[in-house]
């Protein structure tokens, strides 16, 4: 399936249900961002290909939303079943292709694996509605509503580079479930991982057409994607930037956006601060901060700060650095130029008088866990998502100082409160406008069956399995008219 060239693979495109090289005979070259080489090429899909393969969806759809929803249920638990066959290698390739450590990485194909399954489920227990005419003036009881949920067509999948498996799952699977079928284009870095786990699903003897996998950049095939007419609905999660470009090309269809965050963390003075400094070095440094719900701001009661910067301090600097193969906390970024950006951001705080609590070493695109204190709003650190592991630590004097701080902030996605009184920690989330709100535990997108959300910049709609299957139906109402 795989040609090798120069012992670099070269991997085809999953167009129509056949793995195909593509007709502009141009490929991608993925270079790892920890091993400083290629690893592998992928397809350069032309328009025309992206043509063919939405039309054979659109054609494979009507068939595949007629089979009964246990026999949908039954290709997706193959697949899962697929999935699980060869983790390993698909951790490997996540590992190797987007530098999480390799812990990590399996445990993004487990959760995926979990997904597919659970998405199984619960579309198998969610059930259309009737409804009566006489509850509204002048209606009758004759009237009688049957609610289904019908599928929307072809759903276009937008994936980032982060969780190229399981962000790309969350929404192939139940996509699928709900009777559509799937064009998915995974972030170019991101796609041999991407490639594995559709290579997965072909294994699972999918119907041929129901799902393409279209690899090319965004900027070139993105927005003929986007604006395609026969794509239905489109679910993306990327950075605010491409998800705003993209919701102005898309015409009249249903979108879901999952964009980016500067989640804060607010400290109060009575908070336990060995569990407040756990999860924020957890949230914030995982995966080098590259996660949209990493902490990217801790905004803390002045009377505490000192003590929380001390214990921040010292795990900070316990933090395993080096190579995703050692299962280390902090890896590569994913280019050179994320590390720079995240380097002219802590450049900016340090020249503004931030104080540097630890860090700020580089070698490369490997940048040193770093923390900065002192940091205030006339810095751009305050305000913009760097990806990457540093964290600014703001200090405030009052809750409402902390409040009107957070939600000073155009994102919205999740916060964190710290404190041990719960009428404070209500007060708060009642307060702050983001999409969740966590008490006493770090920002966190799962688990997976828990409503996903970001507001303002962070995005629009919501995803989790039951969301996700929501947003890509829709209700279809036959009213019997009977007789009286
Ligand atoms: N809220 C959430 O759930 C999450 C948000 N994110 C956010 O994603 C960002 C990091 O991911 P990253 O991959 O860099 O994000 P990007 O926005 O750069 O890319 C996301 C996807 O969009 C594609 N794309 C690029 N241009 C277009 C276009 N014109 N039309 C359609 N698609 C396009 C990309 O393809 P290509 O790679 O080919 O350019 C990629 O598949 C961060 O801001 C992070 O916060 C990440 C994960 C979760
Ligand atoms: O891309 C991200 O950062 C994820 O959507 C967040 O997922 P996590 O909270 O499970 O890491």
């Amino acid at each position: 399936m795989d040609s090798i060239k120069n012992e670099v693979k070269t991997y085809p495109a999953y167009l129509k249900g056949t793995w195909q090289e593509s007709q502009s005979h141009e490929t991608i070259a993925i270079q790892s961002p920890w091993k400083h080489d290629v690893i592998g090429n992928v397809q350069a899909v032309t328009q025309s290909e992206v043509d063919e393969s939405i039309h054979a969806a659109k054609a494979a759809q009507k068939p595949w939303a007629k089979l009964s929803l246990g026999d949908r249920g039954q290709y997706l638990n193959r697949w899962a079943d697929e999935l699980e066959a060869t983790k390993d290698e698909i951790a490997t390739a996540v590992m190797n292709e987007v530098g999480k450590n390799f812990n990590d990485a399996e445990n993004e194909v487990q959760r995926t694996i979990d997904l597919i399954r659970y998405t199984v489920q619960e579309a198998l227990h969610m059930h259309g509605q009737s409804i009566r005419g006489d509850g509204f003036p002048g209606g009758s009881k004759e009237k009688l509503g049957i609610i289904e949920r019908v599928p929307l067509g072809v759903v276009l999948a937008i994936s980032p580079f982060n969780y190229p498996v399981n962000l790309a799952a969350s929404k192939i699977a139940p996509a699928l479930m709900a009777g559509n079928a799937v064009i998915f284009k995974p972030a170019t870095q991101g796609s041999i991982s991407g490639i594995k786990m559709i290579q997965a699903l072909d294994r699972a003897g999918f119907p041929q057409g129901i799902l393409s996998l279209v690899t090319g950049h965004g900027s070139v095939i993105g927005d003929y994607l986007t604006e395609h007419p026969d794509i239905n609905m489109i679910s993306f999660t990327g950075s605010t930037r491409t998800g705003k470009h993209l919701s102005q090309k898309s015409i009249m269809i249903p979108l879901v956006l999952e964009l980016g965050g500067k989640d804060p963390a607010i400290v109060c003075d009575d908070a336990d601060l060995d569990v407040t400094a756990d999860n924020i070095i957890k949230g914030a440094y995982a995966y080098s901060g590259q996660r949209c719900t990493a902490v990217k701001r801790v905004l803390v009661d002045d009377k505490v700060a000192d003590e929380l910067v001390a214990k921040l301090k010292e795990k900070v600097e316990n933090l395993s650095v080096g190579s995703p193969v050692n299962d280390s906390t902090i890896v590569p970024l994913i280019d050179n130029k994320a590390a720079d950006f995240v380097q002219g951001l802590i450049d900016d705080a340090l020249d503004k008088g931030a104080t540097l609590v630890t860090g700020n070493q580089r070698d490369g695109n490997l940048l040193a866990p770093t923390l900065l204190d002192h940091v205030t709003q006339e810095m751009e650190i305050a305000w913009v998502e760097p990806f990457g592991p540093v964290l600014p630590i703001i200090r405030v004097h009052s809750l409402d100082e902390a409040i009107e701080i957070a939600n000073k902030s155009k994102f919205g996605l999740q916060a964190s409160v710290f404190t041990q009184d719960i009428d404070k920690a209500i007060q708060i989330a009642g307060a702050v406008e983001v999409g969740t709100v966590q008490v006493n535990g770090r920002p966190q997108r799962g688990p997976d069956n828990f409503p996903f959300l970001g507001v303002k910049a962070s995005g629009m709609g919501t995803q989790g399995v039951h969301n996700s299957i929501l947003s890509m139906s829709r209700e279809k109402l036959t009213v019997i008219n009977l007789k009286r």
